[in-house]
């Protein structure tokens, strides 16, 4: 199925000069941009509904996988709001370049040496503190000795990458993956259902030329494999937070120590409506093994950026209830004869009520240094203008 063919393309668009685009044909796009975003909500709110009812999400998976023909229209309603709605507008902002600028900060211009160095001197301040001899500590993992981070391309992995908005970019070695891809280079996979195999031990280049010859399906990756990951727009499709917890998980294992997990997740409130449960997503994450290096709150959506700070993730992850923490306000949907009915908030837990209080320090509204020593706030030189229509489901 085409949709592009029932849009008007931008080439079209261009014979208009900016400010004489006719009523008619701005009122057609935002029809056809409504229709687009419809179908993707569809599918979100199809899996949820399930999920209330069902609630064996593995059965739910299962078929949603087999179920072929709503898999593509979504596909291309995705790409077709890339290329036609979202495209000409971003004009190289939006969430792709916060992204690519936040890898560029990190892995080329020093951002890494700088938190590296800031940890040592962190823990050489706790040793002197208990009277420890500097002596005696022992060698952390991101000691500055790996802070000479000797770099060719970035090896960065798109989960849920649909139509691989990160291959234009040089400076990225990029592997896209999905499980209904929308253009050719993107591969073919399940990342919930992923296998994870034992690291390749092999130097950088020959890591490259393994990644150069995948091929889709892909069923199977090696551990500690890409220096980043990638969810973007991908974490709010699944309706239980243990599978966006199990993604957590397998991106922590995928990533080379000191890597970095990119989370990008709608939510077209104010950002301090949901900084709780900005919060309860950075504990949860912070268990497996990251720390948080940035967030951003665009108009739209969160963007976070965790960097892998320990090889292992915590021992006792599931009594503390970390997967739960994962939540999204949809979760919360209840059904009614029509559908959903209005989202409400979840009752707070009592470690809910002990966070209230830390949660502000989750807002990004003044500039905000979460661990890099540098600040960004939405005031940042991005602008969210992508598709609040589909980012509002
Ligand atoms: C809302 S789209 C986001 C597309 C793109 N990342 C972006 O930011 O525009 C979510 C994508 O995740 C894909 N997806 C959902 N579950 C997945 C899974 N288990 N493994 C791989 N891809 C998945 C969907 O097929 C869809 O293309």
């Amino acid at each position: 199925m085409d949709l592009r063919s029932s849009a008007e393309t931008d080439s079209d668009l261009s014979e208009y000069h900016a400010g004489s685009v006719p009523t008619e044909l701005l009122q057609f796009r935002k029809q056809e941009q409504e229709k687009l975003s419809g179908v993707v909500k569809s599918v979100h709110r199809k899996l949820r509904r399930k999920y209330i009812e069902v609630g064996d999400f593995e059965k739910i998976w299962r078929e949603h996988c087999e179920d072929e023909q709503t898999l593509s229209e979504y596909a291309m309603a995705m790409k077709n709001l890339a290329d036609n709605h979202w495209a000409n507008k971003c004009e190289g902002e939006g969430r792709i370049e916060w992204c690519r600028s936040v890898c560029q900060e990190y892995f080329q211009d020093g951002g890494m040496r700088r938190v590296l160095e800031k940890d040592e001197k962190s823990i050489r301040h706790a040793a002197a503190g208990n009277n420890t001899s500097v002596n005696s500590i022992p060698q952390s993992p991101t000691s500055s000795n790996s802070s000479t981070f000797q770099l060719g391309r970035i090896r960065l992995l798109d989960v849920g990458s649909c139509f691989n908005p990160f291959l234009k970019f040089d400076e990225f070695l990029t592997v896209g993956i999905d499980i209904v891809p929308a253009v050719e280079s993107v591969y073919k996979c399940d990342f919930l259902n992923l296998q994870l195999q034992q690291p390749l031990q092999l130097a950088s280049d020959a890591l490259d030329a393994f990644l150069r010859q995948l091929r889709g399906p892909i069923d199977a990756l090696p551990a500690q494999l890409f220096h980043v990951v990638v969810f973007s727009l991908l974490l709010s499709y699944f309706p239980s937070p243990y599978q966006r917890w199990l993604c957590c998980k397998k991106a922590h294992e995928l990533l080379t120590l000191n890597g970095l997990l990119l989370i990008i997740t709608p939510d077209s409130s104010h950002q301090g409506r949901h900084a709780l449960m900005m919060r309860s997503w950075r504990v949860a994450v912070e268990s497996l093994g990251f720390k948080r290096y940035k967030y951003v709150k665009f108009s739209h959506m969160h963007l976070i950026a965790f960097r892998k700070v320990s090889p292992t993730t915590s021992s006792d992850l599931v009594s503390r209830n970390y997967p739960e923490m994962l939540y999204i306000p949809q979760d919360f949907n209840t059904l009614d004869e029509d559908g959903f009915a209005d989202c409400y908030e979840p009752p707070r837990s009592d470690f809910e009520d002990d966070q209230v209080a830390c949660s502000f320090a989750e807002l990004p509204d003044t500039p905000y240094d979460s661990d890099s020593g540098e600040s960004q706030s939405s005031s940042a030189p991005f602008h969210e203008l992508e598709d609040p229509i589909l980012l509002q489901s």
